[in-house]
């Protein structure tokens, strides 16, 4: 129900719907995310004219209904009710771990969710890209435009790199480009969901500004988080990553890209001139998302084999070869003369989960460390390349990433130097003469 928040939170946005398009990646590739969107989708009609009607300013259901709302509008229990019932309805189809055939009500759902044969698993499957909502025909209840939902799976084949996420985002920014094409592009983590609903109009201000530069790449606001405990005792909040450094950067190129909570125009992931014609930046889709065509060229274009030849990766898209692709992507961005800018409202503009024990604390640790090295000591390290492309104070901002997982090792060795050196009797510190001097300092007023 998580990622499904995260898209009910976006589609609400205070933005003109017929403009606004949500594509969801599952990475998983499974049947039953596609399910819970399917009935995301249901819910949604009723949602969003709720939301619309009441000012409702927390746009993430589950957000919503847990923070008991002290205005409580006439129509709240209903949809709450509403929102109960497909909550529980889409966990007990997840733990059963099949859609019973009742729960599918209409030909289009049966015919999406038999694209999994038996053949179909999660590491080998065709693409499957599902318009769940499309805006040029779908209505709210109460007869207002819906915004357009798009399920993507992209192909998986054994043996075959993908890439993690940079991959998935990939896919996204391409089955995007064949579908609408909308010059500006969210990406949102699915354990996230948008806290504000006037965030786009914040990012458009500085997109759209012609007072600013036009290499202005991308807007980027900080990762929040709730459900931290009180002490924060793993420090997954991070301030100095999603906080304190972002600002001081900002005085510079612009902060670092931390993979979430990000406004791109879509013209920085088109590097150079890609291989389809249709995937250039400026190219206007005329044709409708469910049109046969516009399908299976966004099927085409999220196949395995896709980016094999391409720069896909290399010089346009999220940037491979690191574990830590927000990192590297924007880094890389910064390196060809993109600018960006911190936007760090007083209500956070995203709200997300945070490591809360010592495992996930761990293996996510291990993943940034591993990732920002493989930055720091292969081709594009930021004290050769960086230094010489964006500039000796943008390149000490990345290298002080880049290497901060070294510290790992005199940290160990100050962890446990002192208790052996104290059982062993040896003083580890230089000897301090004390000389026995009183000194006075007077202080008058
Ligand atoms: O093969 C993969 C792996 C991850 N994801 C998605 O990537 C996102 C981030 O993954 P998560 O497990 O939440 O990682 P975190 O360590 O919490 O993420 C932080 O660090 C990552 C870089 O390591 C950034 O990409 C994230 O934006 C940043 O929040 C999630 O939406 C995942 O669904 C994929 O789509 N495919
Ligand atoms: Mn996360």
């Amino acid at each position: 129900m998580g990622v499904v928040n995260t898209a009910l939170s976006m589609m609400a946005y205070d933005y003109p719907t017929e403009k606004l398009s949500v594509y969801v990646s599952d990475d998983g590739g499974s049947k039953l995310t596609l399910f819970a969107f399917m009935e995301a989708a249901r819910f949604a009609t009723h949602w969003l004219p709720f939301c619309r009607k009441n000012k409702v300013v927390e746009r993430c259901p589950e957000a919503y209904f847990e923070s008991n709302p002290s205005s409580w509008f006439p129509e709240t229990d209903q949809i709450k009710l509403m929102y109960e019932t497909m909550k529980i309805k889409v966990e007990s189809v997840v733990e059963k771990g099949t859609i019973p055939h009742d729960h599918i009500t209409n030909e289009q759902e049966k015919q999406a969710v038999s694209r999994w044969t038996d053949e179909f698993t999660q590491a080998n499957h065709p693409a499957v890209v599902q318009v769940l909502l499309e805006g040029s025909k779908d209505r709210d209840i109460t007869g207002h435009t819906m915004p357009n939902l798009v399920y993507v799976s992209r192909e998986k084949r054994p043996g075959s790199p993908h890439h993690f996420k940079a991959g998935a985002l990939n896919v996204l920014i391409r089955v995007s480009a064949t579908m609408t094409n909308a010059p500006v592009v969210l990406t949102l983590d699915s354990d996230m969901h948008s806290n504000d609903p006037q965030t786009p109009l914040r990012a458009l201000c500085y997109l759209l500004d012609p007072d600013m530069d036009p290499n202005l790449g991308f807007v980027q606001f900080p990762q929040a988080f709730h459900g931290i405990n009180k002490n924060d005792i793993y420090a997954g909040e991070c301030i100095h990553v999603y906080q304190i450094h972002p600002i001081g950067m900002d005085g510079l190129a612009g902060p670092f890209h931390v993979g979430t909570g990000c406004f791109f125009r879509r013209e920085v992931f088109s590097g150079v001139p890609s291989r389809t014609p249709g995937l250039s930046s400026d190219h206007l889709v005329s044709k409708s998302i469910g049109n046969k065509e516009v399908l299976a060229s966004a099927h085409h274009v999220a196949a395995w084999n896709y980016e094999n030849q391409t720069n896909w990766g290399t010089k346009i898209g999220y940037r491979y070869g690191s574990l830590c692709e927000d990192y590297f992507t924007g880094y890389r961005l910064h390196c060809e003369g993109w600018k960006s800018i911190f936007c760090n409202p007083k209500r956070p503009a995203f709200l997300g989960r945070a490591p809360i024990n010592l495992n996930v604390c761990l293996s996510q640790s291990k993943r940034w460390g591993v990732g920002l090295l493989e930055v720091g000591f292969f081709k594009h390290s930021p004290i050769v390349f960086g230094l010489m492309e964006i500039g000796p104070l943008m390149g000490l901002c990345y290298a002080n990433y880049a290497f901060r997982p070294l510290w790992s090792i005199p940290i160990t060795i100050y962890a446990f130097l002192p208790q052996l050196a104290l059982l062993k009797g040896v003083s580890i510190f230089p000897k301090v003469c004390v000389h026995s001097s009183i000194s006075i300092i007077d202080f008058r007023l």
